[in-house]
């Protein structure tokens, strides 16, 4: 049996997207977002975060101010029944730090974060999901093969032509698993 996974954008489809958010105090989960990860994993989808984090490029907070929030994040799924089975970030931003990191290739919509998970797990990309709040989140995705693009509107605003990038567009994560679900 082919191994799937559906790879979650963080900020704008998990939590609230404040702004750079990186304190456990201000991550507000989006509603219903643990029902429908416990669904999503009972039909035997990993669930895999991509996120960019260009706040530690930024110097608003550090790797390690990501790491105790992750852990604190992981644990809340794990303890509602709907485990995350990693979590990659791009640390990077184009306008800061050495050649090499303007220009990596994990930044969505750079590929590298979902290509590494499709790598690292053995999965069949045509047989994922990518749920993400922005054009980005789509461009990653479909760089990476990835069998269906869904975009939600709790987090970025969008516009028509970023619409366009996805294969169906919901309110949230909520009616998006209702919808992949049935
Ligand atoms: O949505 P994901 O990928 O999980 O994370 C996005 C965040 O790291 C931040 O990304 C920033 O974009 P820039 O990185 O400054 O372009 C802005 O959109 C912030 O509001 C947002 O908090
Ligand atoms: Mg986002
Ligand atoms: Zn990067």
């Amino acid at each position: 049996m082919s191994r799937k996974a559906v790879f979650l954008d963080r900020d704008g489809v998990i939590n609230v997207d404040h702004g750079y958010v990186y304190r456990p105090g201000e991550f507000e989960f989006i509603e219903g977002v643990f029902d429908a990860c416990r669904h999503l994993h009972a039909l035997g989808y990993l669930l895999i975060v991509v996120t960019n984090q260009s706040g530690i490029a930024r110097g608003k907070y550090t790797e390690q101010d990501f790491r105790k929030l992750t852990e604190w994040m992981k644990d809340r799924f794990a303890r509602e029944g709907a485990p995350l089975t990693h979590v990659y970030h791009c640390p990077h931003h184009p306008d800061y730090g050495n050649a090499d990191e303007r220009d990596c290739y994990c930044r969505k919509p750079m590929p590298g974060m979902i290509i590494a998970g499709l790598n690292d797990y053995g999965l069949t990309a045509e047989d994922c999901i990518m749920i993400g709040d922005k054009r980005a989140d789509m461009e990653a995705a479909s760089a990476a093969g990835i069998g269906k693009k869904v975009l939600v509107m709790s987090g970025h605003a969008l516009s028509p032509a970023d619409l366009d990038t996805a294969d169906s567009v919901w309110q949230s994560i909520r009616e998006a698993t209702r919808a992949i679900c049935q």
